[in-house]
């Protein structure tokens, strides 16, 4: 496997003493990349078949903000994420239906049209929630080549076995498989149906490729069968095709660590590459204590949640957990978030319209009070990327700066002092300010122009209602419950929703 390059430049060295938790070492450890000053990381992407939920919501937030935090602290990051549009079987396992061929067949398309209408879906939620796109986004259909020539190095080196045109990971040959999640080969699931089973030489191997049966639609040709790649091998093959040998962060979802990483690992070190240097796992987003699952069925879309909450509200009450900790989700929650979100922006917006007509000079004391909190903000983020901690940092600030604000005129000085704080941290490391032009920014100002012509709207039916125009002040409201909107009248005046 070629090694990708990268121009390096001599001066770039930070070293900003981050820890992370690693799941391999099991605690927490110094982070010191392979390159200095350079980052690969690898996200296990989603497998495109059908809209986004809070819990992929929750994941990729949890990456964007790890890659935004060592952006921010120097690192030039290479960020890699993948695509499933092929292999991912309904059982996760070796057999049943291609999860991509069964929603095609409930929708009527194609398998690569429902790959492509969810992929967009995808990177329309995520550009809504302010996730930066991935430096490198590559499908699993587009790297059948890769897939194969890792697969052909597996039979070489033994560790692989071609069974009736299939070829399984031989586990018995790698006695190092379940060393990330630490189970041992004898405790793991056999589970897979007789006629699967025979083809193994034991019910614990797994495929990397696997022999079409006559209707499965998606199909390529190889050494030993026409057929297909298995779930796992692709993160293997691209995550060292765009990161090279020894890449330094690999991360994914908790349930992801068994069988999937502990394949892509045993499928890259059997093979004879370095693989990954650092694992990182984002817990689960739950549901009354459930993780939240396509396949459960318990799940919110992201498009239905933002039908109802500002998309800066959904982010940040996931930055507001750790990625380690488990996010349930009701509506207390996003109530909260809702209130902590407008406390922060409404600072934000204040000391941006102050600016415009603010006296010269500073106030050294309210410096020091930002400079403190910028300096707890990067430790808690330097600390595993403790986003709890470096939101309440951000409060703690919100706090003296209303404080200060209150009290009378702030210098320019140090006003825009607070805003760069805000608009850094806030914006560029938690990415919850969207930056002027995002596809984030433009759905943020869109809520408020519509706020805004609602307003005028409902104020326009009450004067008919006053003048008791009542056939204009319920055509009025005709019209808009065409547009999807409902307008309830309470006790405190007219209220409208979507
Ligand atoms: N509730 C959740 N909380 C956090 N991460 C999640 C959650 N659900 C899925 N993910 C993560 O998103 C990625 C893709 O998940 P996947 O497409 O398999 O979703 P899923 O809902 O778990 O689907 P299925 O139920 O079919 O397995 C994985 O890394 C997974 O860990
Ligand atoms: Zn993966």
């Amino acid at each position: 496997m070629t090694q990708p390059t990268i121009t390096q430049d001599t001066a770039r060295q930070p070293n900003p003493n981050i820890t992370l938790y690693d799941t391999m070492q099991r605690q927490k450890v110094p982070f010191v990349p392979g390159t200095p000053g350079y980052v690969g990381m690898y996200l296990c992407g989603p497998t495109v078949y059908s809209d986004a939920h809070l819990g992929h919501a929750k994941k990729e937030v949890a990456f964007d903000v790890i890659r935004r935090a060592l952006t921010h602290f120097g690192y030039q990051v290479r960020y890699v994420s993948n695509i499933t549009d092929v292999g991912h079987l309904l059982n996760d396992a070796d057999e049943g239906e291609d999860k991509l061929q069964a929603r095609a067949r409930l929708e009527q398309l194609e398998p690569m049209e429902v790959a492509d209408k969810y992929f967009w879906s995808f990177f329309r939620d995520m550009d809504a929630l302010n996730v930066l796109r991935p430096s490198i986004n590559p499908r699993a259909t587009g790297h059948i080549q890769e897939q194969i020539k890792l697969i052909e190095e597996l039979i070489e080196k033994g560790h692989a076995y071609e069974s009736a045109g299939s070829v399984y990971f031989d586990v018995r040959s790698w006695p190092e498989y379940g060393k990330l999640s630490g189970r041992k080969l004898d405790d793991q699931e056999e589970g897979t149906r007789e006629a699967v089973r025979d083809e193994k030489r034991d019910p614990r191997d797994f495929a990397l490729w696997k022999k079409a049966e006559p209707e499965h639609l998606m199909r390529w040709d190889s050494p030993w069968s026409v057929g297909f790649p298995g779930w796992h091998i692709e993160c293997s093959a691209m995550s060292l095709k765009y990161l090279g040998e020894g890449f330094d962060i690999h991360g994914g979802g908790l349930d992801l660590q068994f069988p999937h990483h502990e394949a892509e690992i045993a499928q890259a070190e059997a093979a004879g590459h370095h693989f990954a240097r650092y694992w990182m796992h984002n817990n689960m987003l739950t549901i009354g204590g459930e993780k939240m699952s396509k396949s459960k069925g318990n799940f919110t879309t992201i498009q239905d949640i933002l039908k109802k909450y500002d998309p800066m509200v959904v982010r940040f009450l996931l930055v507001s957990s750790h990625y380690r900790s488990v996010t349930e989700m009701n509506e207390e929650a996003f109530a909260s978030a809702a209130n902590g979100y407008r406390r922060l922006s409404e600072t934000l917006h204040e000391i941006e319209r102050r600016l415009k007509d603010a006296p010269a000079g500073s106030d050294t004391a309210l410096d020091s009070k930002i400079a403190a909190r910028v300096t707890e903000f990067e430790d808690a983020m330097r600390d595993d990327f403790n986003t709890p901690k470096a939101v309440a940092s951000l409060f703690g600030l919100t706090g003296e700066l209303n404080t200060a604000l209150n009290a009378g005129p702030v210098g320019r000085d140090t006003l825009e002092r607070a805003r760069d704080a805000y608009r850094s941290l806030g914006g560029d490391v938690l990415g919850l300010f969207a930056e002027t032009g995002s596809a984030a920014s433009v759905a943020q100002d869109d809520a408020s122009v519509i706020d805004a012509l609602m307003d005028l709207v409902l104020k326009a039916r009450q004067n008919y209602r006053l003048q008791k125009q009542y056939a204009e002040a319920d055509e009025l409201r005709e019209t808009l419950g065409k547009a999807g909107i409902t307008v309830e009248d309470t006790k405190d005046g007219a209220r409208w929703k979507r």
